[in-house]
């Protein structure tokens, strides 16, 4: 018998890096800039106690919180009180310039104040987990609350179902960059405290296009990036009204899994992902028989599920159950003795249902007379930060309206029914409120989880406790709870005289209905504890499952560095394909012609003596010529899927299968005529050489079913002709086996750059490197343009062996083959780019047309949020120096 020696050491915990919003802390500045207040944010309860369970408890895990500051406020002394005031924000005098040394002061004490939570609250005899743990984003620019904008007033609306009036592009375009920056800022904070095996878990809607950045930034296809979607996620009628909705599908997909609070929600998304990224999913059930979804798109699979949030159950009983709040209780009860105590506590914006509470509140007074004088609804609304907005204001309006009228209908000199408190209020006057309610009304129109109904059933859990009942709960259908809360009393808050209904049935329930009631719903309750370590179990699990996958997902193209290295490079040379890469693809090819704008961008590429273009497309001549070449003479051709080449400016054309037998053609014609009768809407497009028989206006079903009959009917005969059939876009097409893009590929990249083709030469691997091409930017959508990718990817290769020292900054040849479009076919390129759209995107990058954060890239940023080195960072480091100067010149009455 052999025996294992005993392993000693400790045991290595899996490092998760967290990345959220904003730390939980709120941070203030005092007059001296070292002196840091800092004192703990409301909100966010749920994934804050998730963080603080990651880092008080487990041993399992070693946190590191990656999150923005959040708005940096000063606090200066009131001349006459002496106290500390909050100094309003973004003045323009204070545009919180802070020096390094103040940066790594405020991280200490960050670091610090964790410690410090931790020793305050942990059982001392467990191992402490590693305290340097927090790794701010900072963000100081003037007016820091810009990095919310986009999140904020575009996509939360979006996503509850609000549609806003389009506004002007400027100012989304703006918000939309300084989306793009807050992301960036993350992903390069994240890139320092990154370590291989690492598992990184992305939260909410702030941060949509973290995975994908990630993805390009490490470039490592054994990451493991998970994403939970807090918020609700819309049906992709909503969801696709969003300007900017491919892109947020792009940077998401990104992640390994992406989980939601519901399965509603994970549909939505699945269908989204369906529509606008042309994705394919495979639905089945995971181990808590809830849906599943295995998203195939860019080559790659994402596990999209569904796992609802909890609560810390443990805690909030601790805290609701003490003596200040056992007095608490009671001063409320006596405050309304004999009365049935309904309560409501949501934050007043447009879809937490509070007006939709108070006109079911009415309705209820009316239906019940008998009521009237025994009920009070004690409303707690807290403002939110838009609470200057129009719509908030409106909606402030409309309640107090509300309120009036009822108190005035239903109330007297000595009691008013609905006492209602604008305000936030703090946690123990809440746990009073959740303790001392014969009834918690949510009636939202839309949420992603509400967590104050999972905190009344937790602390309604202890109906034995004093003053304390197993009271019931009438809740929206529409809010993410419901999926979870299954034993609540479920409602449509748009029906008042349903929920007035629902609020007499509830207040008549005997005490052993309500504790009936009660008991289940408490099993219902997700633990914190729970939903934090299945989400971290099942992500490792399937990383390791990942391991032996095939398909890992092909990264975004990372343009910035797309920039650098173009900039750099001497011999540049583009290989483009044309349908459906440079031009969308449309229904009738003869319609498919360049943009106004494809033309300025290729100009302006053709512009630059270091630049070569090559459009390399399964057009025939004719067409490329027409709408290309006779424009743009400076371009290189290729038509026919490389049966025909024409160098850069020049007039002729060179055919590569002059010598060979075309006798295919009447039989493959005939076979493709046969199809076309059969199917209506179908037609032959007939080439120099290559024949094409397209089906895309034919009714899709059939379509797809005869194309299928008619590829194997003609390969049945394509061996004798050595042809070869190929599957593109609503098309079949035929042409001969020997020519195909990626010969043409070849013939470009081993060749003198500038220098003129002959054709009819053979293609020679002696060249020196120095001759050839140091930037090939290679597009294409179709597997056709595979041949192409595939054709780099060997050259790249047998220079890694023929040159290995002559690699440039970036540790390659700079080539980028990259195809466009997200359809889940398997590629063998390096990177993505969404559509057309974004490949003019990009190509207005190089030729400076577009900005850097149009679309998201790995871009360094400084402390303020300017691409370093940039012109306005260092304009804004100039300022800094003044600032510093002005301010303590001002201290010390010196003028400047
Ligand atoms: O290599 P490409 O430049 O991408 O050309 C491939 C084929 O594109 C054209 O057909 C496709 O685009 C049409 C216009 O959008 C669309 O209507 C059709 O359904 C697609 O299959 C073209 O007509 C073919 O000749 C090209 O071979
Ligand atoms: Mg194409």
């Amino acid at each position: 018998m052999t025996t294992t020696a005993q392993d000693n050491s400790p045991k290595k915990r899996q490092r998760i890096i967290n990345c959220v919003t904003q730390l939980p802390y709120k941070i203030q500045l005092g007059e001296s800039n070292d002196d840091w207040k800092i004192s703990a944010t409301t909100g966010n309860s749920a994934l804050y106690s998730s963080l603080e369970y990651l880092q008080f408890d487990s041993t399992e895990y070693e946190q590191h919180v990656v999150g923005w500051t959040g708005e940096i406020t000063r606090t200066e002394r009131n001349l006459f009180t002496r106290e500390a005031k909050e100094k309003p924000q973004d003045l323009d005098d204070d545009p919180l310039y802070l020096t390094k040394e103040q940066i790594n002061g405020l991280t200490t004490t960050l670091q610090d104040h964790m410690k410090s939570d931790k020793e305050a609250k942990t059982d001392t005899t467990q191992t402490a987990p590693v305290t340097n743990n927090v790794h701010p984003v900072w963000l100081l620019r003037k007016n820091q609350s810009r990095w919310r904008n986009y999140a904020e007033k575009v996509i939360w609306p979006t996503f509850h179902y609000i549609l806003n009036p389009s506004n002007e592009g400027e100012q989304e375009k703006n918000w939309w960059y300084d989306y793009v920056k807050f992301n960036e800022a993350y992903a390069q904070k994240i890139g320092e405290v990154y370590r291989k095996g690492d598992i990184i878990w992305i939260h909410d809607y702030y941060l949509l296009l973290l995975p994908q950045l990630l993805r390009m930034k490490f470039n490592d296809e054994s990451i493991i990036i998970g994403y939970f979607h807090h918020a609700p996620w819309p049906s992709n009628e909503y969801f696709r009204c969003l300007p900017r909705r491919k892109q947020i599908l792009d940077g998401l997909v990104g992640a390994n899994r992406i989980c939601f609070q519901n399965e509603s929600f994970s549909r939505h998304f699945v269908s989204s992902c369906k529509r606008l990224l042309d994705a394919t999913a495979k639905k089945s059930k995971n181990s808590s028989n809830s849906d599943q979804y295995q998203v195939s798109v860019y080559g790659g699979d994402v596990l999209v599920d569904s796992l609802p949030i909890g609560v810390n159950t443990t805690q909030i009983l601790k805290d609701a159950f003490t003596k200040d709040i056992d007095s608490k209780v009671l001063s409320i009860k006596q405050a309304y003795q004999n009365k049935k105590i309904i309560i409501g506590r949501d934050r007043l914006d447009s879809v937490r249902g509070v007006v939709q509470k108070l006109r079911a509140f009415e309705t209820f007074l009316a239906m019940y007379p008998e009521w009237r004088d025994q009920v009070v609804l004690i409303q707690v609304s807290s403002p939110t930060a838009n609470r200057n907005s129009p719509q908030t204001i409106r909606l402030e309006q409309q309640v107090n309206e509300l309120v009036n009228s009822i108190n005035s209908e239903y109330g007297n000199l000595n009691f008013s029914p609905v006492q209602h408190y604008y305000m936030r209020i703090p946690k123990d006057v809440y746990l009073s409120l959740l303790r001392v309610a014969d009834l918690c009304l949510i009636t939202s129109v839309r949420d992603g989880m509400n967590t104050t109904a999972l905190e009344y059933v937790t602390v309604k859990s202890h109906m034995s406790n004093f003053l304390c009942y197993g009271n019931p709960l009438i809740l929206s259908e529409f809010s993410g709870s419901s999926n979870v809360l299954k034993d609540a009393i479920v409602v449509n808050p748009w029906d008042s005289v349903a929920v007035a209904k629902s609020i007499n049935m509830a207040l008549k329930l005997d005490k052993e209905e309500k504790s009936n009631l009660e008991s289940k719903l408490w099993k219902e309750v997700p633990t914190i504890q729970d939903w934090t370590n299945k989400f971290l179990s099942s992500l490792k699990e399937q990383a390791s499952s990942d391991d032996d996958m095939e398909r890992k997902m092909t990264p975004a193209l990372n343009r910035p560095v797309l920039l650098e290295n173009y900039k750099q490079a001497k011999r540049r040379l583009f290989l483009f394909d044309y349908d459906g890469t440079l031009t969308p693809i449309v229904k009738d090819p003869a319609a498919a012609i360049p943009s106004a704008r494809l033309y300025t961008i290729l100009q302006k590429l053709c512009a630059d003596p270091h630049n070569q273009i090559w459009i390399i497309s399964g057009r025939d001549q004719k067409f490329l010529n027409k709408w290309l070449g006779g424009k743009l003479p400076q371009l290189g051709l290729s038509a026919e899927h490389g049966c025909f080449m024409k160098d850069v400016s020049c007039q002729d054309w060179v055919n590569l299968t002059e010598k060979v037998d075309m006798s295919w053609q009447v039989r493959v014609n005939e076979v493709m005529e046969e199809f076309t009768t059969r199917t209506p809407g179908s037609f032959i497009e007939r080439k120099k050489v290559a024949l094409t028989w397209h089906y895309r206006r034919t009714v899709p079903e059939l379509g797809e079913f005869h194309a299928k009959e008619l590829k194997e009917k003609l390969l049945s005969f394509t061996d004798d002709f050595d042809l070869e059939v190929m599957d593109g876009k609503a098309n079949i097409e035929v042409r001969p086996r020997f020519v195909n893009k990626g010969e043409i590929v070849k013939r470009l990249v081993w060749h003198q750059h500038g220098k003129p083709q002959d054709m009819l030469k053979g293609i020679s691997e002696k060249l020196p490197k120095d001759e050839m091409p140091d930037f090939v930017l290679c597009l294409g959508d179709d597997f056709t343009d595979e041949d192409m990718f595939r054709q780099l990817n060997t050259i790249e290769t047998c220079w890694k062996e023929k040159y290995p020292d002559q690699k440039n900054q970036w540790g390659n040849y700079g080539f980028y083959p990259v195809t466009v479009g997200s359809a889940s076919k398997k590629t063998v390129a390096k990177a993505h780019l969404t559509d057309p759209q974004q490949v003019l995107e990009t190509l207005g990058l190089l030729v400076g047309d577009v900005s850097l954060f149009q679309s998201a890239g790995t871009v360094d940023l400084d402390s303020r949020g300017h691409v370093k080195n940039s012109e306005s960072s260092l304009k804004s480091k100039l300022a800094s120096k003044a600032y510093v100067m002005k301010r303590s010149a001002s201290y010390t009455g010196a003028k400047v």
